[in-house]
């Protein structure tokens, strides 16, 4: 009966008596913003499937890509209200047919969603200033907790996949936990309490002018427990993995690419990092380096380029004809200026032959934690008996022989883990037969010292002898020797002097000496 038009303003003016008149305002968050995903509806969508979970009426279920939680979220045109700081708000999941003559470059989906969002006038600066932000915020920390950690790896020499990413990535499970990994208990809670420090500490860090990062060194003879504690790690602190091969890493500009790629919230980690870099001089590339070229670090080099890798040294040259990786290109990694592009990121090195370091990568500030894994002693493994067996009420005899034997026997919690798994059926049999094992190896370990006081001819005394007898001769001509001691005291030093209560554990030192 009316002409268009007529119902046209007609409407209009509708609208406006009534918007005038009305005490709220609305705010659409559409899925799709012209061609891209709109960020602000998936944070919405997230952050209502925690309000949400039990309050909605009709409530729908999604399960993520590599998620192991449901999440919940609104149906369809269904409302909640939610409140923030004192204002209510109301939200509407709106879903309508998209008409399909539209043209688009990419194909949308049949639906058109989005969250229209209703707030009091008088609140809706509140809402544009704080709530969107604490929605994004909560959203952000949903989707890590929901979404499994991924384990990402460097392996596929420097090419990149279709999105141009450089990481490629697995769901990460592995099952280790601080409850389940065997060490001091004192120790381990000094570095949960240090990790937790470090995860809460943005506030420090800004206030401090560091970079919001943390360097770890885990040291100590293969099978004690290093890898298991990276995994721990992240399990407690639910970040990425990162792990680094530095053997298929060519360049330094490679390796600082590799690092602008990492996310926020992870570990990166370089393991063997005696073994897995050609530290060279960095004027003279070296053939070597590449897939094939793992090569213990020369000390001869080691100590020409102590003399210039001081904290100013690494200012990004890549080395000569750029072909090679360097000290400097490394250290620039861990802690140059582009360490710091991302942020809260835990690098993790280890090695299983800490003498064999430049002193360049232990000094203060870089390696903030030096963790010594050493080989079972009793309260880590009472740690063990409770994995393997299930608990550790053991017959008291034999756990005294044990506890009286097991520093002496100096076997790793890797050797400790076999004969209880082996036996896992019948606990009192595993402990009777570790219990034996641990004697043996004790007396083989008591007739080798006794050998080698008897002189050089009769050293050789079995592969363990020999490798032991290794490690030491390594230890002795390493020059990086004093370098090791000295920075650890540097390191504390540097502890009293800016990094308020963060000093390290002193009892690694002690350890470490007892390492070697
Ligand atoms: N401290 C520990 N607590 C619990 N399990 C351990 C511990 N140390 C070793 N293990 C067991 O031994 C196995 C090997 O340990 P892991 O890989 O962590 O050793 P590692 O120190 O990284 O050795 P490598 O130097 O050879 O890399 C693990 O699967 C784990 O089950
Ligand atoms: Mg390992």
């Amino acid at each position: 009966v009316f002409p268009p038009e007529l119902r046209f303003a007609a409407v209009k003016l509708f609208n406006k008596v009534f918007h005038r008149f009305s005490s709220y305002c609305y705010f659409d968050i559409t899925e799709i913003d012209g061609v891209n995903t709109n960020e602000l509806y998936n944070a919405v969508q997230l952050y209502l499937s925690s309000s949400a979970s039990l309050a909605g009426s009709r409530l729908s279920l999604t399960r993520a890509l590599n998620s192991s939680a449901i999440t919940f979220g609104l149906s369809n045109n269904d409302v909640i209200a939610d409140s923030f700081n004192g204002a209510t708000v109301l939200w509407e999941h709106v879903v309508t047919q998209r008409q399909s003559q539209t043209f688009s470059w990419r194909p949308l989906p049949e639906e058109k969603r989005g969250f229209t969002l209703r707030v009091r006038k008088r609140d809706k600066h509140l809402v544009l200033t704080s709530y969107l932000d604490f929605v994004t915020e909560r959203a952000a920390e949903i989707r890590r907790r929901n979404q499994d950690r991924l384990l990402y790896t460097n392996s596929r020499g420097g090419s990149l996949d279709s999105r141009g990413h450089p990481w490629e990535s697995v769901p990460f499970k592995h099952p280790s936990t601080f409850d389940t990994l065997a060490m001091d208990p004192d120790r381990k809670r000094a570095i949960m309490d240090d990790l937790r420090d470090f995860a809460d500490g943005q506030g420090f860090y800004q206030k401090t002018g560091r970079a919001w990062k943390r360097g770890y060194l885990l040291y100590g003879p293969p099978g004690t427990g290093k890898s298991s504690m990276i995994a721990a790690m992240a399990n407690f602190l639910g970040y990425d993995i990162y792990d680094l091969e530095l053997t298929e890493v060519h360049t330094n500009s490679e390796l600082r690419k590799l690092l602008m790629k990492t996310s926020s919230k992870s570990i990166i980690v370089i393991e063997d990092i005696d073994c897995s870099i050609n530290l060279t001089n960095r004027k003279k590339p070296v053939s070597g380096s590449g897939a094939g070229g793992r090569s213990y670090l020369d000390p001869g080099v080691s100590t020409e380029m102590r003399g210039g890798s001081g904290p100013g040294s690494g200012s990004g040259e890549d080395g000569g004809g750029g072909n090679t990786i360097t000290l400097s290109g490394l250290l620039n990694f861990t802690d140059g200026l582009w360490s710091c592009c991302g942020s809260e990121r835990i690098f993790v090195f280890t090695t299983n032959h800490i003498e064999k370091l430049d002193p360049a990568l232990l000094r203060s500030g870089r390696m903030d934690m030096h963790v010594f894994m050493s080989y079972c002693t009793f309260p880590a493994l009472k740690i063990l008996l409770k994995n393997y067996l299930g608990h550790d009420d053991v017959d008291g005899v034999v756990l005294r022989g044990i506890e009286e034997v097991i520093e002496k026997a100096r076997m790793t919690p890797a050797d400790v883990s076999e004969v209880l798994i082996k036996n896992r059926r019948d606990g009192a049999k595993a402990v009777r037969e570790l219990l034996e094992v641990l004697r043996a190896r004790a007396e083989a370990k008591n007739a080798e010292s006794a050998n080698r006081k008897g002189g050089p001819g009769s050293r050789k005394s079995g592969e363990e002898g020999e490798e032991e007898e290794e490690q030491e001769k390594r230890a002795l001509e390493s020059p990086n020797n004093e370098g090791v001691d000295f920075d650890q005291e540097s390191c504390k030093k540097g502890g009293d002097k800016d990094r308020n209560g963060e000093e390290e554990e002193e009892e690694e030192g002690d350890d470490d000496v007892k390492g070697k």
